[in-house]
């Protein structure tokens, strides 16, 4: 069986990638992360984590899943910052990364050109559907997109919907099961 995670680093050992992973809330992008980083650390391979300030949920200091699994982390404001901070690492991880700017395609592609491999977690779609802050383009020049499902709360099928449950039209509106339901393509287009 071949793991895709691993493809890229066995094909050429010195040469940077960058693997994205995506779905709706709760598919479990943040615990895939951190398996992918555990995997890492125990091949001695160097590990620094961000995510954007705008995530305010749980801890500032840590990437923390629903199922409460959790990894040490930088919050930064922009994505440059991640290249102000970047210190040699083996591999550079980026959560919640729907929430940062269009430059996080050029931050990826320079690390990736030094070597790193770069894995990018994050919401591929907003509530309405949308494709969401600079996750499509970082999918576009990745090598490895894997796409991820939640459960679908009200049917058991595969969800790619993150349906907001309570009123607003923002873009941004950090939260959990109070104010948002995965729900496959029927259940999210029943209202
Ligand atoms: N409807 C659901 N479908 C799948 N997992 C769910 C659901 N509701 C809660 N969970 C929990 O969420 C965990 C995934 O959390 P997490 O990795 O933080 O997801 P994401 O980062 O994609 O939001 C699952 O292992 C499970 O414990
Ligand atoms: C769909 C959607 C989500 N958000 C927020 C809600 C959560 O705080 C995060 C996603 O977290 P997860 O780790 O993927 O569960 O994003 C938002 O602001 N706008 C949206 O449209
Ligand atoms: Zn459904």
């Amino acid at each position: 069986m071949v793991f895709t995670e691993d493809i890229f680093k066995r094909k050429n050992e010195t040469g940077g990638s960058v693997e994205v992973i995506c779905g709706s809330m709760f598919s479990g992008k943040t615990e895939e992360l951190i398996r992918r980083l555990n995997r890492a650390r125990i091949a001695r391979l160097s590990v620094q984590i961000f995510k954007p300030k705008t995530d305010t949920r749980y801890d500032e200091n840590a990437i923390v899943s629903h199922s409460a699994l959790s990894f040490p982390c930088v919050a930064i404001d922009n994505s440059a910052s991640i290249l102000l901070f970047y210190n040699g690492e083996h591999v550079v991880a980026i959560d919640e990364a729907q929430f940062f700017d269009a430059d996080l395609v050029e931050v990826c592609n320079t690390l990736a050109a030094k070597g790193v491999r770069v894995i990018v977690a994050g919401l591929d779609m907003d509530f309405k559907g949308r494709p969401f802050g600079p996750m499509p383009a970082v999918m576009a020049i990745a090598e490895s997109v894997t796409k991820l499902h939640a459960v679908c709360v009200r049917c058991g099928n595969p969800a790619l919907y993150s349906y907001r449950i309570v009123p607003g039209e923002d873009k941004i509106l950090l939260g959990e099961t109070e104010s948002y339901e995965p729900r496959c393509r029927n259940c999210y287009n029943i209202v």
